[in-house]
C-alpha cells in the first residue's frame, strides 16, 4: 500500500483539489491511504482566529466569516448545490460556532487545537467529496480515532502502541474498498479531545501511517520539483537532489529546511520506508526519494536560512562562572517554555543562544530568566546553516552582513547573522 500526503498548497483552490484527482487516478488499482492538510494559509487564518476568540476582538467575526467564505466559494466551484458536501462542512464549522459563543478556555493551547484542528476536517471532507463524484471511490476517516496522543495541546506526543494497535486493526479493511483520506496534523486524547501534532505535522501523519501499515513508500506531493539544496523562494539558482540518505534528510530538516517537518523521517527510516518528495503540478517527474543509502554529490552547499531569530546573552548577576549547574537551570527554563534552541555557545562568564521568536513564550521566559540572571538580545537576526560548506558560500552568504555568532564544524557552518 501507499501513503500519499497533500500539503496545503496543493490544495489552496479548486484547480488544486481536481489536479489532486488526477494525480490519485493513477493509482486506481493501488490501496492507497491520503493524507491532506488544511487548504492553503487556513491554518495561519484559523490562529488568528483562535486569538481574537481568547482576547475577544472586534474583528473575531470577520475573521472567522473569511474562512467560511473561501471553503464555500471553492465548493461552489467543485459541487453542484445540494451536495451532501455542504451539510457536512457547515456542521463542521458548527464545533467552532459553540465554542466562541462561550467564554474562553483557560488554557489557550487547549482552545488552539480544538479550533485550529477544523481546518484538516473540512478540507478532508471536500477531497474525499470530490473524489468520490470523480468516481473514484474514497472514504473519509476521522484522524482522532486512529492517532493517539496525550494532551500536550500544540505539540501531541504520539502514543506509539495505542496508534499502532488502531491502525492496524482498522484502516486495511477501509483500504480494500477504496482510498482513505484522512487529515494530517491532528491526534486525539483519550477523553476525545483534539490536539496537534506542531506545525507543518502533516507530514508527520503520513509517516506514522506509513510505519504502523508498512507502505511500499510515502509520497509527499509539493510546489518544489523535490528537496534542492536551498529554498526556491529565497535562492534564485537551487540544484535538485535525485537521491538523499535519510541522514542527510534529517540533518536538513533539523537545521530548518521547512519542505519536510523534521519528525516525518525517523518513522520512516526505522521502518526502511522511502519517502518521495515530488511536485504536485508534474506528478511523473521523478521528484526526490529518500532512503537509506544515496548517492550524495553536494555540487552546491545545503543552505538552510531561519528568519526571525534571537540571540540571548545570559550571565550570572555576580558575574561569577557559567557553571554546569546553571546551564542546567537554564535548559529547564526553555523546554518549561518551549523554546527550542537552534544554536548556542559558551563563554567563561556567558551563556548565548539563538532560537525563533515565538511572541507568546519569549516574553514569558525572558521573565524568568531575569529573575536569576542578567540577559541581553538582539531580535530579528536571520540564522543561516550551511551543510557541505564552501568558504566561497559562506563569504557569499555573509557579504555585507554583520556575524554575531558563528560556529563551523566539519560538515556544517552556522552563522547568525543581523
Ligand atoms: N531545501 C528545500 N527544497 C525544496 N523546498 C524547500 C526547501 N527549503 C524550503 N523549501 C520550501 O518548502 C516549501 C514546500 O513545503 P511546504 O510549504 O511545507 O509544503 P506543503 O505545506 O504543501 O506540504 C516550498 O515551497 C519551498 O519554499
Ligand atoms: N495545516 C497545518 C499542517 C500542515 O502540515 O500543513 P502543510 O502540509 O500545508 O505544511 C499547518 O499549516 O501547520
Amino acid at each position: 500500500m501507499l501513503v500519499f500526503k497533500f500539503g496545503g498548497a496543493s490544495v489552496k483552490d479548486a484547480e488544486g483539489i481536481i489536479n489532486l484527482a488526477n494525480v490519485v487516478s493513477k493509482y486506481k488499482n493501488e490501496q492507497l491511504l491520503i493524507v491532506v492538510s488544511a487548504m492553503g494559509k487556513t491554518t495561519n487564518a484559523l490562529e488568528n482566529l483562535a486569538k481574537a476568540y481568547v482576547n475577544q476582538s472586534d474583528d473575531l467575526h470577520a475573521i472567522y466569516e473569511g474562512i467560511k467564505r473561501y471553503h464555500f466559494e471553492i465548493m461552489d466551484l467543485l459541487f453542484e448545490q445540494g451536495h451532501p458536501v455542504f451539510d457536512e462542512v457547515a456542521n463542521t464549522f458548527v464545533e467552532i460556532d459553540w465554542m466562541i459563543e462561550d467564554d474562553p478556555h483557560d488554557d489557550f493551547d487547549f482552545t488552539y487545537d480544538q479550533i485550529v484542528s477544523v481546518g484538516e476536517l473540512v478540507s478532508t471532507r471536500i477531497v474525499a467529496a470530490y473524489l468520490n463524484q470523480a468516481g473514484l471511490k474514497s472514504q473519509w476517516i476521522d484522524v482522532r480515532g486512529y492517532i493517539h496522543t496525550d494532551n500536550t495541546y500544540r505539540e501531541g506526543v504520539v502514543q506509539w502502541d495505542k496508534t499502532r494497535h488502531s491502525i492496524q486493526l482498522g484502516i486495511p479493511s477501509q483500504l480494500e474498498r477504496g482510498f482513505v483520506v484522512t487529515q494530517g496534523f491532528l491526534g486525539g486524547t483519550s477523553e476525545n479531545f483534539t490536539t496537534t501534532l506542531g506545525r507543518e505535522g502533516s507530514d508527520y501523519t503520513a509517516s506514522i501511517f506509513a510505519a504502523c501499515l508498512g507502505a511500499e513508500s510515502v509520497t509527499t506531493w509539493k510546489d518544489v520539483p523535490g528537496i534542492l539544496n536551498a529554498d526556491p523562494k529565497l535562492f534564485e539558482y537551487t540544484v535538485k537532489f535525485d537521491e538523499l540518505t535519510y541522514t542527510e534528510a534529517i540533518e536538513m530538516t533539523y537545521y530548518g529546511a521547512t519542505v519536510i517537518h523534521p519528525k516525518t523521517i525517523k518513522p520512516l527510516q526505522n521502518a526502511r520506508i522511502p519517502l518521495l518528495v515530488k511536485p504536485f503540478n508534474d506528478p511523473g517527474a521523478p521528484g526526490t526519494i529518500i532512503k537509506e543509502t544515496a548517492n550524495n554529490v553536494f555540487e552546491k552547499p545545503v543552505i538552510i536560512i531561519k528568519q526571525k531569530q534571537v540571540l540571548l546573552s545570559i550571565a550570572t548577576k555576580d558575574y561569577s562562572f557559567v557553571t554546569e549547574n546553571h546551564l542546567s537551570d537554564i535548559f529547564g527554563r526553555f523546554a518549561g517554555h518551549h523554546i527550542k534552541i537552534n544554536v548556542m555557545q559558551t563563554s567563561a562568564l556567558s551563556f548565548s543562544v539563538c532560537f525563533d521568536y515565538k511572541e507568546e513564550y519569549f516574553g514569558r521566559l525572558l521573565e524568568a530568566l531575569n529573575q536569576k540572571y542578567r540577559t541581553k538580545y538582539n531580535e530579528n537576526l536571520t540564522l543561516i546553516t550551511v551543510r557541505h560548506y564552501t568558504t566561497g558560500a559562506i563569504k557569499e552568504l555573509t557579504a555585507d552582513k554583520t556575524v554575531l555568532l558563528e560556529q563551523i564544524s566539519r560538515n556544517t557552518a552556522q552563522l547568525v547573522l543581523k
